[in-house]
């Protein structure tokens, strides 16, 4: 009964993961979304053309400069960033619909769109930074990808240290060595700030009841 209490009455939370390019974020979010009923993705808005396999409103909406400057003028985006020349940015709009419900939703962003989130909804988020276990395992990983030329390895590379360098402004940091026990670890982030005390506006009125045939009133 207590947690199907506290289920109804939760206030959803915001998991914002980052990490420099090739730690891990997609596969942990993937591996995420796969087994947590509770917990869906916010789908960004970019201006970068779509690779290959990617699918519109699955992965990006992908658009246009204009589309994307009139999103930012009409306050439509909950953060926004330039990240490798391409603008990113959070779509407002299903997120408060999510949290109201109850709904957690997850959120790979860099920095730069965790500081802005975190100023704007501080209550609402749970910050995790992911950190590589070396930076000869980032190279591996970035080149095992398969996915981007020489030159553009290089260049998250070189913006590696850099995105690490804002480690210290998240409340958790998980090093992915092994993907198995770096889920573990985000589950049981998601398991205790799930039952923050401020997360269950419901408490004080199951709480009262609870209490009542005690207190003589
Ligand atoms: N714990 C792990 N051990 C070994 N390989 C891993 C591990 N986690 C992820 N990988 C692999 O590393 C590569 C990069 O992972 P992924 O694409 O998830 O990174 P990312 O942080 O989302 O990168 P980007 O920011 O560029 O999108 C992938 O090939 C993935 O399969
Ligand atoms: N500030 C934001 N950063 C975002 C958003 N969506 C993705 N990202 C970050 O961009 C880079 C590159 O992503 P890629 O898919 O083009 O390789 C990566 O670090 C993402 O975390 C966003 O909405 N806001």
């Amino acid at each position: 009964m207590l947690s199907e209490a506290g289920r109804m009455t939760r206030r959803g939370l915001m998991l914002v993961l980052s990490s420099p390019s090739g730690a891990g974020k997609t596969t942990i979010s993937r591996r995420l979304l796969e087994d947590e009923r509770d917990l869906s993705m916010s789908v960004s808005v970019t201006t970068r053309p779509k690779r290959q396999g990617e699918v519109e409103g699955r992965d990006y909406y992908f658009v246009d400069r204009g589309t994307f400057d009139n999103m930012v003028r009409d306050n439509a985006l909950l953060e926004h960033a330039t990240v490798f020349d391409n603008s990113y940015g959070t779509p407002a709009g299903p997120v408060e619909d999510a949290l109201k419900a109850g709904r957690d939703v997850l959120f790979d962003v860099d920095w730069q769109g965790a500081q802005q989130m975190k100023q704007r909804r501080e209550t609402d988020i749970v910050s995790v930074f992911i950190l590589p276990p070396s930076t000869a395992e980032l190279e591996r990983r970035l080149r095992t990808r398969g996915r981007d030329p020489d030159d553009v390895v290089k260049r998250r590379m070189a913006k590696a240290a850099d995105e690490i360098s804002h480690y210290d402004g998240y409340d958790y940091v998980v090093v992915n060595d092994d993907l198995e026990r770096c889920l573990t670890q985000i589950r049981a982030i998601l398991v205790a700030e799930r039952v923050r005390r401020q997360r269950q506006p419901g408490l004080a009125d199951f709480v009262e009841k609870l209490t009542r045939p005690y207190r003589g009133d």
